[in-house]
């Protein structure tokens, strides 16, 4: 369903994305991982539109998005969710979901329902944003995208700030959400063994270079991956 073709980008002498390759199917989770820096959330801008790349395509359903408007990507269902949550801050929990128009037209009472408690915010629906902590603002996040009912999910970090006790919740709440309803998930994830159980495949990416792609149970047997990877963080 997303294809990237050699994607390119850089930031003045900077290589962000040398020649990325990467593709989502429909119904794919597919795992972003790699050290700080490594270009995972310039893909994620250039795959909504927010950056353009120097060289490359990217294709959704096999159509080239390079001249499609970021608002306009979010009508074919491509949805994102940032590293540092974005809110209406003086709104409630709730008020703060219900911004998309989207949520409005497309989720159902029981939908709102099970995704807020799976996410643990049904005792939080009506405080405001700003007295909320960063773990729940994510949560906020999640909630909004998965109920503006996606073909294609990118998170970037949705685990930021998080225990890992909390990040597998997370984690396992979106698994089951994007078992449940089909859609494809790139998501962004510093630490893979969080993802390695939920991911179709694992996509490494170091210095702007995919460096492995694969099954997740063939990641850790990548010696590249490992100095490139592992040397640098636990
Ligand atoms: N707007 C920008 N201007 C200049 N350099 C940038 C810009 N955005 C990203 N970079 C550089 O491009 C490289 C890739 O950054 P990017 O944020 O995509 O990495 P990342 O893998 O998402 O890192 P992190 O895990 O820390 O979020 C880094 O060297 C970064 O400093």
């Amino acid at each position: 369903m997303l294809e990237l073709n050699e994607i390119k980008k850089s930031f003045g002498g900077v290589t962000a994305l040398a020649s990325v390759q990467l593709s989502v199917d429909d119904g794919e989770f597919v795992s972003l991982v790699g050290p700080n820096g490594a270009g995972k959330t310039t893909l994620i801008n250039i795959i909504t539109g927010a950056l353009r790349p120097d060289g490359g395509q990217v294709l959704l359903d096999g159509r080239p998005l390079n001249r499609v408007p970021a608002y306009k990507r979010s009508r074919h269902g491509v949805v994102r969710t940032f590293q540092s949550p974005r809110m209406f801050r003086r709104l409630t929990v709730r008020e703060n979901i219900l911004a998309s128009p989207r949520v409005h037209t497309g989720a159902n009472n029981e939908d709102f329902d099970e995704i807020v408690e799976a996410l643990q915010l049904t005792g939080r629906l009506d405080a405001r944003t700003d007295e909320l902590n960063v773990v729940d603002r994510h949560r906020i996040e999640i909630a909004r995208a998965i109920l503006m009912r996606p073909s294609l999910l990118l998170l970037d970090e949705p685990t930021a700030g998080m225990a890992e006790s909390e990040a597998r919740q997370v984690i396992d709440v979106i698994s089951a959400r994007q078992s449940a309803a089909g859609f494809g998930i790139l998501l962004i994830e510093h630490n893979f063994r969080l993802v390695k159980e939920v991911s179709d495949r694992l996509a490494v990416l170091d210095f702007g270079r995919l460096i492995h792609t694969g099954p997740p149970a063939e990641v850790e047997k990548n010696e590249r991956v490992l100095e490139a990877y592992l040397g640098k963080r636990s």
